[in-house]
Parts: C-alpha cells; structure tokens; sequence
C-alpha cells in the first residue's frame, strides 16, 4: 500500500453512497472544466451501484456534462447482455440511461452473447484495445489515464474481478483478461489488471460492512497483492478509501462528527 493513500469514513453505507456521488459530481465537474472531458471506471458489487443510484438522484447531478463522459468498467460477469447480473445493465438502470451520456463514450465489456460469443479471452482482448484506442501520446501500457476509477473489494481481498492467488492477480502484461472459476460467482468475468487499474489518476476503493473489515485492515497495514489483490489498486495520483464505520471498524478510524 503506498503511503499516500487517504481513507475517509461515513458513519453509514447510505452516507457512503450518497458522499461518494457527490465526491464524483464535484471531481468530473473539475477535470472537465480543466481538460473539457472526464473518464470514469465504474465497479459492480452493491456499494459500487448504491453510489450511482443517489448520484442518480444528486442535486448537483447535471453540473456534469456527461456528453463529455467517458465510461468505463472495472470488470464484468460474462453473461448475457440482459443477465441481471450485468455489471452495466445495473450500472444503465441505475444511471446511465436516466442522464445524456454520449453513446459512443459508453464501453462496456462484453457479454456473452455478443460478438465473440462465449470466448471471454477474446472479449478482454478486444476490451484491451478500446483501451489502447484510448490512451494518448502520455499514457503507458496502451491504456488511458482514467480521471477516477471507481473499485470494490470483497471479504478475501479481491478486486475488480482480480482474487488472490489467481493468475489475474499475477498478471503484469495485459491490461484486460478473462477470469474463470471465480468464488464469486458468476464464476466467468472479464478483469482489469493491476496495471491497467494503476493507470489511473485516482483509484477510490469503496466498501461497507464488517465483513470487508479485516481485508480493509490488511489492505492498509501492507499485505501483498497477490494474497490480497486490493492492496494493490493504487491511482498514479491518489488512492481514496471511502469506507463506512463498519468497514473501517478494524482501522482504528471513525466517521468524523
Ligand atoms: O463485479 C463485481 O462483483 C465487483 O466488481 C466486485 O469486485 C465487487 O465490487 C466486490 O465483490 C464487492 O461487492 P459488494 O459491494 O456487493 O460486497
């Protein structure tokens, strides 16, 4: 874990969620005035879609100019396109189809019945060259400098959809691969790598819940990636945990007034 990471702590997940909408308002409303666009890796898991459900109903919503939003994911369940288990059919019900993103900035991960059919290898690799696609003359690793990248973690320490000890967990090359056999299921997912998760500027690990306490605690004492991946999601600029008190409950931190 790198010293500079910073942890911030609600007293509730609802508090959680809500904050982190705001927090996300107010950073893609300064990158686009700064650079006149903004990019965004979102996560699945229930914190990851709590907070585009309250950014969803956020006052400040619309400050964000999400024609000029690029969207990305973290990682995604292969299923098929409707599976409710889709991390972007949740992240669609939840925000994107209530707010004018522009179509076309919009890249999910591929599903299972999509173009490569049920081929994850071949869907993480055309995702690795969206990404290529989209990094610039600055960015290294053929993928771009994601503003945010949003990311959960589970009970053992995974990531995105990278789990310890997995060969995801080892992977320094790709930007993007097929996950199998996953113990969370559903068992087949495509995952970012850590380096193309490093690639952002500012990586918010978000969690709620005692049962992600310990993995918090580690993460922040400095337990290794492999054993648990989160401990090495880490933005080239800055690495925020948002937690909630329960998550945190092992750090020896809590919510502020
Ligand atoms: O697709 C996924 O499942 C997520 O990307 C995964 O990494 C999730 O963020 C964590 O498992 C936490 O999920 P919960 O917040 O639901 O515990």
């Amino acid at each position: 874990m790198n010293a500079a990471s910073d942890v911030v702590v609600h007293a509730t997940p609802d508090v959680l969620a809500a904050a982190c909408a705001a927090r996300l308002v107010t950073t893609l409303v300064d990158v686009q005035a700064a650079k006149g666009s903004a990019s965004v890796v979102l996560t699945g898991g229930g914190i990851g879609i709590a907070i585009l459900e309250q950014l969803r109903e956020a006052p400040a919503r619309d400050a964000v100019d999400w024609s000029r939003l690029d969207v990305y994911w973290g990682d995604e369940r292969f299923v098929p396109a409707g599976d409710a288990e889709r991390n972007e059919k949740q992240a669609r019900d939840a925000l994107l189809d209530h707010v004018p993103v522009d179509p076309a900035r919009v890249h999910p991960m591929a599903a299972s019945d999509g173009e490569f059919g049920d081929d994850p290898d071949a869907a993480a690799a055309a995702y690795a060259e969206v990404l290529a696609a989209a990094a610039g003359p600055e960015d290294h690793g053929g993928v771009p400098t994601f503003d945010v990248l949003l990311l959960g973690l589970g009970g053992e320490g995974h990531t995105a959809s990278i789990f310890p000890e997995s060969p995801a967990a080892y992977e320094q090359e790709r930007s993007v691969v097929a996950v199998r056999n996953c113990p969370k299921p559903p068992p087949t997912r495509i995952s970012l790598t850590f380096p193309a998760i490093r690639s952002a500027a500012e990586v918010w690990i978000t969690s709620t819940g005692e049962a992600k306490a310990d993995a918090v605690a580690l993460a922040l004492a400095g337990a290794g990636e492999v054993q648990l991946p989160v401990a090495g999601a880490r933005g080239k600029r800055r690495t925020l945990w948002l937690l909630d008190a329960a998550a945190a409950s092992k750090t020896g931190l809590t919510p502020r007034g």
